[in-house]
């Protein structure tokens, strides 16, 4: 006999038996709505986190890739065409002062109207390629992106050993030195992303490398590399007043791989009204660049986090988001389309994740 009170004491017509009943069934629905709770938690955690698309991973090998000379070039004519092979990847001073080359573009596209402050430029600085890179026998090529996905990426050494290592704006050596490298042999910048020490961020025979957006620009490099009276005006953000740079190592980037990189890449029209200014990021650029300098072409560190992760930090050195880039004129989702499309004919690999 069982006691009363006692576990079994119940039959399943009493009241006491469906109170328990149902409260087990409760417990499982909390639990399973713990269960999906905790499920959704990580979920956001890891997409927040910029780690969620790792689709086009190029696993780091410790061997140097094999170098085929030719093989950038013959990537760059299919997407490109054969046009860029005769564009000098510099601006040259005897194309603009003992000939008068017309360019059917405004800057950044093109030189049409600028040419009085660029001859200006042109006669202070050079546009010869270095001898280090002429000679190399096969151009391996780097683009570090200023991602965010570079950050704790240990790829420091891995970028070292590039022949070439092109980088971007105002992005930092020091400091990230495990992450991004030290070697940096081109540094696309533009007056307002000049905002770093030359000496400090650059090695001693680093090529700086200036991205003209406008005649303003040009004028502005004059005035610091022949410590002219600075100008404030015109500029979407203050430049620097003092930039301790050789001039002998300053180059003007030929606008025409702008023309390309937007015209090509971007499918964008080259001449637009004034208020729509759309036109391709400095890394995007830089990719363009180098697939008509280099043999081989890598890149790291590029990728925007998704519009709707509005928290998720962009760049590897500093916490800004996707809504710093508002009114810059870039489409990123149709950036990412034209480095998908890129990374898929295998004319450029990449080292991080995209
Ligand atoms: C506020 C603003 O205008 N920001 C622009 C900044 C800013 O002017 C400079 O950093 C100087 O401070 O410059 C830009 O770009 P930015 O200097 O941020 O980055 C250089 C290039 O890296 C690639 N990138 C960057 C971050 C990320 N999450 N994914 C990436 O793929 C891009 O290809 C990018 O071009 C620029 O010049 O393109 C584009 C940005 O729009
Ligand atoms: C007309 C004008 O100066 N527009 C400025 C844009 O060029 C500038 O974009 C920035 O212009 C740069 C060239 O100067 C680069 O292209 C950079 O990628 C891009 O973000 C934005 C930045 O927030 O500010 C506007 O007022």
């Amino acid at each position: 006999m069982v006691a009363r009170g006692s576990r079994d004491d119940t039959s399943p017509q009493e009241p006491c038996y469906l109170l328990r009943n149902m409260t087990s069934k409760s417990h499982w629905k909390l639990l399973a709505l713990a269960l999906v709770l905790v499920v959704v938690m990580v979920w956001y955690s890891i997409s927040r986190e910029d780690r969620y698309i790792e689709f086009f991973y190029f696993p780091i090998s410790e061997k140097k890739e094999p170098c085929f000379q030719g093989e950038a070039e013959r990537q760059a004519s299919k997407i490109f065409g054969n046009r860029s092979r005769e564009q000098p990847i510099f601006l040259q001073l005897k194309d603009y002062f003992w000939v008068k080359t017309p360019s059917t573009y405004e800057l950044p596209f093109g030189t049409k109207g600028s040419e009085d402050l660029l001859l200006r430029v042109l006669a202070i600085t050079s546009y010869s390629i270095p001898e280090s890179i002429k000679s190399l026998e096969c151009r391996r090529c780097v683009v570090v992106g200023n991602g965010h996905r570079l950050r704790n990426s240990s790829l420091g050494g891995v970028i070292n050993k590039y022949d070439v290592v092109i980088r971007l704006n105002n992005a930092p050596v020091a400091g990230y030195e495990g992450d991004v490298g030290s070697k940096t042999t081109i540094r696309l910048f533009y007056p307002e992303s000049a905002h770093f020490d030359p000496k400090i961020e650059n090695n001693p025979d680093t090529l700086l490398v200036l991205v003209a957006f406008k005649a303003m620009d040009f004028h502005w490099i004059e005035t610091i590399l022949s410590d002219k009276k600075r100008v404030r005006k015109g500029f979407w953000k203050q430049p620097p007043l003092i930039w301790d740079v050789n001039p002998k190592q300053v180059r003007i980037l030929n606008p025409f791989f702008m023309e390309i990189a937007a015209d090509k890449l971007l499918s964008l029209p080259i001449q637009q009204p004034r208020k729509i200014k759309q036109k391709p990021t400095t890394g995007l650029l830089a990719i363009t660049l180098a697939l008509h300098l280099c043999d081989l072409v890598h890149i790291a560190g590029f990728g925007y986090p998704d519009a709707s992760n509005k928290k998720q930090t962009i760049h590897y050195y500093e916490q800004i988001t996707l809504k710093s880039m508002a009114g810059s004129g870039h489409n990123v989702s149709q950036e990412a389309i034209a480095i998908k499309r890129m990374l898929e004919m295998g004319a450029v690999k990449n080292l991080t994740y995209f």
